[in-house]
C-alpha cells in the first residue's frame, strides 16, 4: 500500500476532503513566499479539524530554528518537512520525525545525498526548478531514482491521477505527495481530483 500525502492545504474543507478520500497525511506550507502559505493559527485550526490517524506535516524552506519553534508552539505538527539547505543537525533538533527534500538534478547520487540525513523518516524527491523550492507542478526524470536504496522514498513533483500509476511502477515509493495535481487554483484543492488521485493510488 503506497501512502498518500496531499500537500499545500490552506482550508479546513480541503483537509477534510483529503481525509475522507483516504489520504494518510496533509501538508501545511510555512514558507511566506508561497501562494499556499498558512499562518500557524490557520494551521492549528486545520489540524484540530482533522479526524484521527491523519498525519499533519509542516513544510519549511530554510526557516530559522526560532521560526520553526514558533510554529510548533502554536500548531501541533506531527512531522516536519525541510525543503531548503537544512543540514541534518538542524533537522534533528526539534524532536519530531522529519522528511528531507532533495530536488533532483541529472547526475545526482541520490543514495549518497540521502545518507547525509540518516535520521530522516524519509527522503522526499521533488523536481528541481531554479528559484522554486517546491510545489513546481512539474515531474522529473523518474529513471534517476535508484531502485536499490535503504531509505523510504516519498515521490513528489507534478503527480496527477493520470501519471501516478506510472510513477509508482517506475519508482516503487513508500508514499506519493501531490499538490498542484489536485488543485483548482493554487492553494484551493478540488475534492473530485483528490478522490481520483487517491482512488488511482489505491487501485495500483
Ligand atoms: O507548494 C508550495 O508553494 C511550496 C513552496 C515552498 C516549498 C514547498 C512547497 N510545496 C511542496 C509541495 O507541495 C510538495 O511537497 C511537492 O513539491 C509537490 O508539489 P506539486 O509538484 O505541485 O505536486
Amino acid at each position: 500500500m503506497v501512502r498518500i500525502k496531499i500537500c499545500g492545504i490552506t482550508r479546513i474543507e480541503d483537509a477534510l476532503a483529503a481525509a475522507r478520500a483516504g489520504a494518510d497525511a496533509i501538508g501545511l506550507v510555512f514558507y511566506p513566499a508561497s501562494p499556499r502559505a498558512v499562518s500557524p493559527t490557520v494551521a492549528r485550526q486545520i489540524i484540530r479539524a482533522l479526524p484521527p490517524f491523519v498525519t499533519s506535516v509542516g513544510l519549511f524552506v530554510d526557516a530559522s530554528a526560532t521560526e520553526v519553534h514558533q510554529v510548533l508552539a502554536e500548531a501541533p505538527l506531527d512531522v516536519l518537512q525541510f525543503h531548503g539547505n537544512e543540514p541534518a543537525e538542524f533537522c534533528n533538533q526539534f524532536g519530531r520525525p522529519y522528511l528531507k527534500v532533495l530536488r533532483v538534478k541529472p547526475g545526482d547520487d541520490l543514495n549518497a545525498l540521502a545518507a547525509q540525513w540518516p535520521d530522516a523518516s524519509g527522503i522526499l524527491l521533488d523536481s528541481y526548478k531554479e528559484g522554486v523550492p517546491g510545489g513546481t507542478g512539474e515531474i522529473f526524470d523518474w529513471s534517476l531514482i535508484p531502485l536499490e536504496r535503504n531509505w523510504p522514498l516519498v515521490l513528489a513533483g507534478g503527480l496527477t491521477a493520470e501519471n501516478v500509476a506510472d510513477a509508482i511502477a517506475r519508482s516503487a515509493p513508500w508514499a506519493v505527495d501531490v499538490s498542484g495535481g489536485v488543485e483548482q487554483a493554487k492553494g484551493i484543492k478540488d475534492a473530485a481530483k483528490i478522490n481520483s488521485f487517491v482512488q488511482e493510488v489505491k487501485r495500483v
